[in-house]
């Protein structure tokens, strides 16, 4: 069945000086989509994430969410229209334990008033916290009591990706969420990416890791020099075609976004 489309980037340039980083990218993004998005060094993958976190502009180009024009800079906007970004540096207080980093930087922060007003705000938000994290399955001891800081790179990582999934109903954005991880961890992060994806959450996620992609993604979207060079279904292509597209032994394609064929 077809997926209705979520967001539409249309011919998007973004340049910084003389440095074309983004030149003419076109993207359709459906409902429930896994991208895994790929591509050499200065391949315009950061670029690509930052417009769709509303952390840069576009110097020309559309940005389409649910058929209407949108702006989506800045961050604040693009996270008040439901797109959440985990940056590799998790954005973590790592002296404030999961439940307050759920919270930090939201309405429900302990704000002034009276000690007690903020005590039982205090409980309600680690109520939330606790809930969001058991409602994804993750299992992290502690999570009212210990800090992040004390936590392996692996828990962080999933209470940093529960967060944006919890806040990002529409759109999150992973930057190489597995790098930093060891084959364990990057287990456990993958099992939640899918269970992210059964719930219907969209995602687009940047990885030089194509076998962690394959494990989770029903897309791929090859950069290349700037432009986009494939726009595959996962189902339909494989790991070499797409290293080929990566180093450019492969010319680019004249990509259509493959939205409504099958899905992996
Ligand atoms: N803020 C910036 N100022 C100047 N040039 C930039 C800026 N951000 C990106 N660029 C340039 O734009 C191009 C694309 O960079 P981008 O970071 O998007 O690539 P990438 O595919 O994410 O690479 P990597 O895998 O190394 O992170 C590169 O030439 C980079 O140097």
């Amino acid at each position: 069945m077809a997926q209705a489309t979520l967001l539409s980037l249309r011919d998007i340039c973004r340049s910084f000086g003389g440095i074309q980083a983004l030149d003419n990218v076109s993207l359709e993004i459906a409902k429930g989509d896994i991208i895994g998005l790929v591509g050499d060094n200065g391949a315009g993958k950061s670029t690509l994430i930052k417009i769709l976190a509303g952390a840069h502009d576009p110097t020309s180009g559309d940005v389409i969410l649910e058929g209407r024009p949108q702006k989506l800079s800045p961050p604040a906007e693009a996270q008040r229209l439901g797109i959440e970004t985990v940056y590799q540096d998790l954005s973590l207080i790592g002296t404030f334990t999961a439940a307050e980093n759920f919270f930090l930087g939201r309405e429900l922060a302990l704000g002034r008033g009276p000690a007690l007003l903020r005590l039982i705000r205090r409980k309600s938000m680690g109520d939330t916290a606790v809930k969001g994290l058991d409602e994804l399955h993750i299992d992290i001891p502690g999570v009212r009591s210990k800090t992040v800081e004390r936590m392996s790179g692996g828990q962080r990582q999933l209470v940093a990706i529960a967060r944006g999934a919890f806040w990002g109903h529409k759109l999150l954005l992973l930057d190489e969420p597995t790098a930093a991880l060891g084959v364990r961890e990057s287990r456990e992060v993958l099992e939640l990416i899918k269970r992210l994806t059964a719930k219907g959450l969209t995602i687009v996620m940047v990885t030089h890791n194509l076998d962690h992609l394959w494990q989770v993604c029903n897309r791929v979207v090859v950069m290349r020099r700037g432009r986009k060079a494939a726009d595959l279904l996962s189902s339909g292509t494989n790991m070499e075609e797409v290293v080929a597209y990566i180093t450019g032994a492969k010319a680019p394609m004249q990509t259509r976004s493959p939205i409504g064929e099958a899905s992996a």
